[in-house]
């Protein structure tokens, strides 16, 4: 589950089928007025669970409850046209030869809503994603921008109890898709349904999302809200996704956490058992000789990527344990790294975090 249970309203499912080599077996439910963030590797079984909610995909088994309607049980399920369903998904898939407004009408001109009060209600949307004055354009006069609002505006206009997002963003150039981002935040905060957002993006899921859900080969590996997932990753791939070093290890009461292939890390805060470590990238500090200060843990690594962002570096360590570093561009250039040098890695025992399994 991914929030508390509740009494109906909202979303409650849990979606079991089989699709291409993946058994899916995937637990979403939400409040009226949330934001589900579904996050997992390629394949893992994310739009296969978007296109089960939206009726595109059968279950074999589970349940799709919406404010306490049946929509699927695996035996008696609605088809796509009687949910209360809105859908955008990378590509805006907006009519090419109707104008935005006609777009937008078009959903509840489909659901036998008269021309004119579909017309209004279509305005209406234009207006609350900021393109009051672009009703008469066709989609190929939009920039990607514009048309991919003109898409949230014609799913959110037949007043779905559920919105499904399938990386609504992912189309769009880095400038565009931040100020679209802040735009859908904006618009999904006036929207009284359940969001279902699928993103491979992390700033999309941890500004959009109230809730993580992660998807990987069919199940789910994590569940809590952004605050719990950043603090606490239960996965490599979710480790990977919050930027933190992560490790499945054992520790004892000494401070000693054994990582599985003889790894040795030293802690001010044991935890003891099975345990996941972590290690923050801009805690890692990296030298040309061998470190002679404070830092317990200390290892001759093998540098094999070094990626910037924005002022600082991510460094890609490998060897007896591998790690990825943050550092400065000043460093960079002050050790002169390059992919290929051999270098030491330091970490402090006081920033080495456990916690159970
Ligand atoms: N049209 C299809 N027919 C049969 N199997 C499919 C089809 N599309 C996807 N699959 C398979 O279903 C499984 C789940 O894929 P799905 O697209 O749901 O994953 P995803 O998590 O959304 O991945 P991505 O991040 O790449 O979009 C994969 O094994 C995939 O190969």
């Amino acid at each position: 589950m991914t929030a508390p249970q509740h009494d109906g309203e909202g979303l409650d499912a849990r979606i079991r089928l089989q699709r291409g080599a993946v058994e899916l077996d995937v637990s979403l439910s939400a409040r009226p007025g949330q934001v589900i963030g579904v996050l997992g590797p390629n394949g893992g079984g994310k739009t296969t669970s978007v296109l089960a909610l939206a009726g595109v995909l059968p279950l074999a088994d589970g349940h799709i409850r919406v404010d306490g309607d049946v929509w699927d049980d695996g035996h008696r399920r609605l088809v796509p046209e009687q949910r209360a369903v809105g859908l955008m998904l990378a590509d805006s898939l907006l009519f090419p030869h109707l104008r935005a407004l006609d777009n937008i009408a078009y959903g509840p001109r489909s659901r036998g809503v008269d021309r004119r009060r579909a017309r209004d209600r279509a305005r209406d949307e234009l207006a609350r994603v900021g393109l009051a004055d672009r009703a008469t354009a066709k989609p190929a006069e939009l920039s990607s921008g514009q048309q991919a609002r003109v898409a949230l505006a014609r799913a959110l206009a037949t007043d779905p109890a559920l919105l499904l997002l399938d990386e609504p963003l992912s189309a769009l150039d880095p400038d565009t898709r931040a100020r679209t981002r802040s735009d859908l935040a904006v618009r999904l905060t006036a929207y009284a349904g359940v969001t279902v957002l699928v993103t491979h993006d992390p700033l999309d899921a941890l500004t959009l999302a109230d809730h993580l859900v992660f998807v990987e080969d069919g199940r789910v590996t994590q569940t809590g809200s952004p605050a719990e997932v950043l603090r606490e990753p239960r996965s490599p791939y979710v480790g990977t996704v919050v930027g933190l070093n992560l490790y499945a290890a054992q520790g004892d009461s000494h401070g000693h956490v054994h990582t599985g292939d003889g790894g040795l890390l030293v802690t001010t805060a044991p935890t003891e058992g099975s345990v996941w470590a972590t290690i923050a990238p801009s805690a890692v500090s990296l030298h040309r000789h061998e470190p002679e200060g404070s830092a317990r843990n200390t290892w001759p690594l093998r540098i094999a990527s070094v990626t910037m962002q924005g002022q600082s570096a991510r460094v890609g360590l490998v060897g007896a344990f591998p790690l990825t570093a943050e550092v400065t561009l000043e460093s960079v250039t002050a050790l002169g790294l390059q992919v290929g040098q051999q270098v030491w890695a330091a970490v402090k025992a006081t920033e080495v975090r456990t916690y159970p399994r």
